[in-house]
C-alpha cells in the first residue's frame, strides 16, 4: 500500500501571491508562483471576491501542467483564520468552510485556499485537507495574557512554513525539532517572528492583529490611542480600519508598493524615503527577534530568516547587522509551504497520521 504513488494538488493563497504545486508523493512535478498586482486584488473589493480569480488560476495551472484532474488523489490548501487548534492535517468539513467564509477569516487570503481545495476535492470526489493553519496555537500562558482582563492574545502566523523550515534547519544542524530552541522570522506579505521551544511555538506576534513589525502590507504595532482616534473620527467604518491594518498599510502605504523588488529599484534610483521605510521594516524585525530571544531565556540554536523578503540581501543584511551576535543566522528564502502541505496530505493518505476533525 505504501509503495503506491499518490498525486496531490497543493494550493497556497498568500496575501500577494497564489502558489500551486502538483506532487507525486513528495516529488513536485509541476509548480507555479503567481504574484498578484496589488491593484488587481484591490479591484476584487474583498478577499471573498478574490475566490473566482484565484480558483481560475488554480484550474488553469492544473490544465497547463497536463495532469488530468481525475488522476488526483487529494487536494490540500493552506488553512486560514479559523478557531485556534493544534498542529496537524485536518479534513475540510462543512463547519470549517463556514468559518473560512466568515469574519475573521475573510480578512486574509489564506482562507481561500481551504475553500478552493474543498470545492475541487468535492467536484472530483476526493478528500480535501488543510495542514498547520495560521491559527495553530501553542502559546505559553505568559504569552496569552494581556494587561486587559478578558482580552487574550491569539496566534495568527505562518505556522506551516515556520515549522517546516525549523525542521529543515534542525536536520541540517543535527538536532531534533522537538528538542530545539529557535527564533523563526517569516517575512512575506505579513511578517511573524516566533520563539520555537522544543517543537512548540510558545510566543509569536500576530500577523493581523496590529502586533510586531510592519510588513509590505500590514501596520504591525502602532500607538493604540492614534487608532482609537481614527475609529471615532467618523472617517472610517470598522471594515475600513481593519482593511487598513491588514491590507493597506506598511511599506505599501508609505511608498505605494508591497513588492520589495520595486522598493529596491526605488532605493537604487536614489529614493531616500524608500530607503528609510525598508530599513525601518528590517529594524522592527530585528527588534522582534530580540524579544523572542528573551522568550527563549537568551539561548537559541539559531535564528531563521524565511519568506519572500528573505531573498533580498539588502533587507536581510539590515537584520543580520543587529542580531547575528545573538545566534547563528540561517537563511531559508521563500517558503516550503507547498511541500509541507503535500507532506501533511500524504501522511494521511498513507495512513501514517490520523486526520483531525475540525
Ligand atoms: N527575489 C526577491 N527579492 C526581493 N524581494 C522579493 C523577492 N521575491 C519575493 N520578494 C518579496 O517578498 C514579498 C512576498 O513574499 P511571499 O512570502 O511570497 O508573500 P505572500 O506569501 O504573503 O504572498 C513581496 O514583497 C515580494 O516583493
Ligand atoms: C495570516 C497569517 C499569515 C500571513 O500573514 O500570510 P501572508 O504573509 O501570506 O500574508
Amino acid at each position: 500500500m505504501n509503495n503506491r504513488i499518490f498525486r496531490v494538488l497543493a494550493i497556497n493563497a498568500g496575501a500577494t501571491s497564489t502558489k500551486n504545486g502538483i506532487f507525486e508523493n513528495e516529488k513536485c512535478i509541476f509548480q507555479s508562483t503567481i504574484r498578484h498586482d496589488y491593484k488587481e486584488l484591490a479591484a476584487c473589493g474583498s478577499i471573498k471576491n478574490q475566490k473566482k480569480l484565484r480558483t481560475e488560476l488554480v484550474l488553469n495551472f492544473v490544465k497547463e501542467s497536463g495532469v488530468e484532474l481525475s488522476s488526483l488523489d487529494a487536494v490540500v490548501g493552506r488553512g486560514g483564520i479559523i478557531k485556534p487548534l493544534e498542529s496537524g492535517t485536518y479534513s475540510i468539513n462543512d463547519k470549517m468552510i463556514e468559518d473560512l467564509s466568515n469574519e475573521p477569516a475573510t480578512i486574509h487570503a489564506s482562507s481561500l485556499a481551504g475553500i478552493i481545495a474543498r470545492e475541487i476535492g468535492d467536484s472530483l470526489g476526493i478528500p480535501s485537507f488543510i495542514v498547520d493553519p495560521v491559527t495553530v496555537d501553542e502559546l505559553c500562558p505568559q504569552a496569552r495574557l494581556t494587561g486587559i482582563k478578558g482580552v487574550e492574545r491569539q496566534t495568527i502566523f505562518h505556522a506551516l512554513n515556520s515549522k517546516a523550515v525549523a525542521r529543515r534547519v534542525c536536520k541540517k544542524i543535527g538536532k531534533k525539532y522537538e528538542e530545539s530552541r529557535l527564533v523563526v522570522a517569516h517575512m512575506g506579505g505579513g511578517i511573524t517572528v516566533g520563539a520555537h521551544l522544543d517543537g512548540r511555538v510558545v510566543d509569536v506576534n500576530s500577523a493581523t492583529a496590529g502586533e510586531g513589525p510592519f510588513s509590505p502590507e500590514r501596520s504591525g504595532g502602532v500607538p493604540l490611542f492614534s487608532i482609537i482616534e481614527m475609529c471615532y473620527s467618523g472617517s472610517y467604518s470598522k471594515v475600513e480600519i481593519m482593511d487598513l491594518i491588514v491590507k493597506k498599510s506598511g511599506m505599501q502605504m508609505h511608498i505605494e508598493t508591497s513588492d520589495l523588488r520595486k522598493a529596491e529599484e526605488m532605493i537604487t534610483g536614489g529614493d531616500s524615503y524608500a530607503a528609510l521605510v525598508v530599513e525601518t521594516m528590517a529594524y522592527m524585525v530585528a527588534k522582534e527577534i530580540g524579544a523572542m530571544f528573551a522568550v527563549l531565556s537568551g539561548r537559541a540554536d539559531g535564528i531563521i530568516l524565511t519568506g519572500g523578503l528573505a531573498y533580498s540581501t539588502l533587507f536581510t543584511n539590515y537584520i543580520k547587522e543587529r542580531v547575528e551576535q545573538l545566534a547563528t543566522v540561517y537563511m531559508c528564502p521563500g517558503e516550503d509551504e507547498l511541500l509541507a502541505l503535500a507532506e501533511g496530505a500524504l501522511a494521511v493518505l498513507r495512513k501514517e497520521r490520523a486526520v483531525k476533525q475540525y
